[in-house]
């Protein structure tokens, strides 16, 4: 099997990875869901025409009128946000209205308040007002008409879709379905977080790192205890977590060329189908993608920045194609480098966890030290070995902005 390029990998994974199954969903908790169906406009936006502004509701006035300095109206009514039906204006009368309120039948303008002098029944409103471009009025249906997409499939919902979608009567919302993640980490050397280590054991941190970016990509995950670096041991593992029918499987460790590096061969064993077992990139060059009957496997290796990279640029997208997203690869922008620095594979990609920041304006990024959090990775597919501070680079979002 050749070593496939990270854009063919890319390719490979989300050309298995189709939209789940759609599931219903009250609309106040399709927040973060992606929409399985687009919905459209039920209702024209406004539905009624409204006033714009506290004010007046006022007819049509003659050009006679006009020519006065100002025009006295009387005062007939009252019409409050929610008041139902309030008549037509009578020529020569207007009424008080609020904003949001319906504008009464033979309403040609609102005139807001602070342009209008009041006295008892008596409303004077200067000539000057009658004569505005502005009417105060929201036109029935002006934003939007019956029948128009408001949010189309695919669309990760955001408070601003329900707001819409709430307008417009809907209070159900089909989205995808979430896929069910397990997460295994294979190595005889590991103990689970809080466990004591002794010279030569080291603590399970993919467990907590995978974790912790499934929790914050939305999907969470179940996971399996470590097991050691034994055929059969993993094997039961494997066998154990199929039970619980994920839609992905995510395991870490013995991806490597050593003796005690199994993992290819228990899929192998088990009936799974490789589709690729190395990728030209550095680091995360041993890392396979395969099916188990239709669970998609991700065996990623085991050193944690490894997994780190091959998580984003791999398994997030296929879990975002899973739940239905129409893009979802990670977004790739370029930056200034604020800090200089030196590539050593060669004819192969080279890829860097990162820290983006927003500074006087302009995006800029530097390679991640040990305590960063990560929220960028820099792409290196150049013959280029040393990048200088100022040279502008191209890398993938994968977390807000630091
Ligand atoms: N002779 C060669 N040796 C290696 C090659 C090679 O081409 N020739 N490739 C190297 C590359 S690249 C990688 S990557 C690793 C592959 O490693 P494995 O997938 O087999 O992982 P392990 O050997 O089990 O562990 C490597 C490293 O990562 C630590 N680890 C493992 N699991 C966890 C975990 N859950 N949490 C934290 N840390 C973990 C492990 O202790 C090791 O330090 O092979 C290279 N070798
Ligand atoms: O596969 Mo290894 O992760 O290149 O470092």
């Amino acid at each position: 099997m050749t070593e496939l390029s990270l854009r063919d990998a890319q390719r490979l994974v989300l050309a298995h990875c189709a939209p789940l199954s759609s599931t219903t969903l009250p609309l106040q908790y399709g927040y973060g869901r992606v929409l399985a169906a687009s919905l459209k406009s039920t209702r024209p936006k406004p539905s009624y025409s409204q006033s714009t502004r506290d004010g007046f509701a006022v007819p049509g006035v003659s050009a006679a009128e006009l020519r006065d300095r100002a025009v006295t109206f009387r005062l007939t009514g009252e019409i409050a946000a929610g008041t139902l039906e309030s008549g037509a204006l009578a020529p020569g009368c207007v009424m008080r209205i609020m904003t949001g309120g319906m504008v009464p039948r033979r309403c040609e303008r609102v005139v807001p308040f602070e342009d209008c002098h009041e006295e008892g029944e008596r409303v004077v409103i200067p000539a000057s007002a009658l004569r505005r471009q502005q009417t105060f009025i929201r036109k029935k249906g002006s934003v939007m008409g019956r029948g128009r997409v408001l949010v189309s499939r695919g669309t990760r919902l955001q408070p601003d879709h329900s707001l819409l979608l709430a307008e417009n009567g809907y209070h159900e919302v089909p989205v995808y379905r979430r896929p069910r993640v397990w997460l295994l980490c294979t190595g005889s050397e590991l103990v689970k977080p809080g466990g004591e280590i002794l010279p030569g054991q080291k603590i399970s941190g993919n467990s907590v790192l995978l974790s912790g970016l499934l929790e914050a990509d939305g999907t969470g995950c179940e996971v399996a205890d470590p097991v050691p670096d034994e055929a059969g041991a993993i094997g039961s593992a494997i066998r154990g977590i199929l039970q619980q029918e994920p839609d992905v499987l995510v395991t870490t460790g013995g991806m490597g060329p050593g003796k005690f590096d199994l993992i290819e061969q228990v899929f192998q064993e088990l009936g799974g189908q490789v589709l690729y077992n190395s990728l030209r990139v550095r680091p995360g060059k041993a890392t396979l993608f395969g099916l188990l009957g239709r669970v998609r496997c991700f065996a990623l290796p085991g050193p944690p920045p490894a997994v780190r990279l091959l998580y984003h640029e791999l398994v997030a997208p296929a879990l975002r194609s899973l739940q239905g997203f129409s893009r979802p690869l990670p977004l790739r922008v370029r930056a200034w480098l604020s800090e200089s620095l030196c590539l050593r594979g060669q004819g192969v990609m080279n890829m860097k966890g990162a820290v983006a920041t927003l500074q006087d304006g302009r995006l800029v990024v530097r390679q991640a030290g040990f305590q960063d959090r990560v929220n960028a990775i820099l792409l290196f597919s150049g013959r280029k070995k040393t990048y200088r501070a100022g040279d502008t680079v191209s890398l993938h979002l994968v977390g807000p902005l630091a």
